[in-house]
Formats: structure tokens, sequence, C-alpha cells
């Protein structure tokens, strides 16, 4: 990577209270010099500029720290991770969170085996399947501290995925664009799901006018094994 964009991503990431060494931006040349070698023989990102892809996967995945939720420690899935957004920049940042990559397209979770093991992570697993089959497993069931998506599906079909993998107690974040109209047409879905809001968080992602906003979902209560009842997942366009 160019050193105006390592300049960029080394204050963006500042911006968001974290602090980068030389090698955590090792790992994200490491991570971007594969994404782009991966991408040519399948689609993973439609991103690829050095300095977009620093600002709209590393930072924006990063700004996920906003939500307060995330110190280090915590298990944490990220549901429909694609090319590991969210998931991979907060496992470079944090090391010490036990990471599972939740994903249903097998091509994308060979990209993820391979960078893990590039990026020599220990505490992570790439999981191929989806989210509406594996939150009634045993294994995955309300075992997670924290959940996260970005660009997976509407937040109300979301919650459906994504609750079933949190603990009582833990929390979901949801990475949403500027318009969050999705959050006033969720009531049903929380109240059935056992889980309220307890934050929404604007983020400006740095060096840009992009508007985001996390959406913290707090799960207060057990949830009745029927959920999730979807069998089908319906995709979303990216941010
Ligand atoms: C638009 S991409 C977003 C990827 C990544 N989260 C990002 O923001 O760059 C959506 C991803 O979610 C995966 N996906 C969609 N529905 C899913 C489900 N029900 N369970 C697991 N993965 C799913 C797709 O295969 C795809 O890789």
């Amino acid at each position: 990577m160019k050193q105006k964009s390592i300049e960029m991503l080394v204050q963006g990431a500042s911006s968001l209270g974290i602090t980068l060494e030389m090698f955590h931006v090792e790992h994200f040349q490491k991570f971007y010099s594969l994404l782009l070698e991966w991408n040519q023989k399948m689609n993973l990102t439609a991103i690829t500029e050095e300095e977009e892809v620093v600002i709209k996967h590393f930072l924006d995945s990063l700004s996920v720290i906003k939500s307060g939720k995330i110190k280090g420690g915590e298990k944490v899935i990220d549901i429909g991770t694609g090319a590991g957004f969210p998931g991979i920049p907060l496992k470079i940042v944090f090391p010490e969170i036990g990471l599972t990559l939740l994903e249903a397209s097998k091509k994308k979770v060979n990209f993820l085996n391979f960078l893990s093991q590039v990026l020599l992570f220990e505490g992570i697993e790439v999981i191929h399947g989806r989210a509406e089959e594996l939150g009634k497993v045993e294994r995955f069931r309300e075992k997670f501290d924290i959940a996260t998506a970005r660009a997976v599906a509407p937040l109300n079909i979301l919650l459906e995925y994504a609750v079933p993998f949190v603990r009582v107690g833990g929390h979901f974040i949801a990475m949403k664009g500027r318009d969050i109209e999705e959050v006033y047409q969720c009531k049903n879905a929380l109240e059935e799901l056992k889980c309220e809001i307890e934050d929404v968080i604007e983020v400006r992602l740095p060096f840009s006018d992009i508007l985001h906003h996390l959406i913290v979902v707090k799960k207060v209560d057990v949830l009745p094994s029927k959920y999730p009842r979807r069998e089908k997942a319906i995709r979303t366009k990216p941010l």
C-alpha cells in the first residue's frame, strides 16, 4: 500500500480511538494484497482502489468500536462476513477476541481460511453455512457476546438471523447506512426476539462525508426455540 493510504489508515483509526502499530499496518497491507489477488478470480469486493478500501472497508469495519462493546476478549460472530468485513479488521486490532466468521458462499470461505492462515491468526474459526440454520445448532446458539453484520439483510430479518447466536445480556451490532428507516419497522421483531435497541450511533467515516449508523441491540431474555423461523436469506446491496 502507498504511504498516503497507510497514513489515512493510521489517522483514521486514531480518530476512532484506535492506535495502530507497525504490525497492525502490515496485517492490513497483507489483507489488501490478498483481497486484490483473489478478487481477480472471484467476486469478493467491488471496491478495489486503495484509499477507498481503507475508508469503506477497513475504517468502516473498525467503526464498530464506537459501539463501546468490543474491548478485547469477547466472543464475536460476524454473520455474512463476505471477504471478512467487519470481522477481520476487528481481529487485526483486537487479536484477543474469539472470532467466528460465518459465510454462506464456499468460495469466500476458502478465501477466509487462506487469509486466516497467512495472517497467522489464533482464536478464529471460519464456518460455511447459513445463519438461519446455524442459529438453531447447540454449539452456536446463545454462545456469543457479540454478533456483527454489515450489508446482509434488512434489519427485521437480520435480527432473526443474528439474535439466536447472542447470549442473554450480549449485543448484536448491525452496521447500517445513512438511512435507518428500517429501525422503526422492526418493533415486532424486537419484541418477539426478546431484545431491545440500546443505542443508535451515527458514524461519519474518516476522510469522507459518508454517514453510517451502528444499531446496538441488546438481548434481554432467552429466545423461544422456534427462532430463527426463516429458511431463506434475503440479500441486500452492499452499503
Ligand atoms: C453484500 S455481502 C456483505 C459482505 C460483508 N459483510 C461486507 O460488508 O463486505 C453479503 C454476504 O452475506 C452472505 N450471506 C447472505 N445471507 C447469508 C446467510 N443467511 N447466512 C450466511 N451468510 C449470508 C453472502 O454470501 C455475502 O457474502
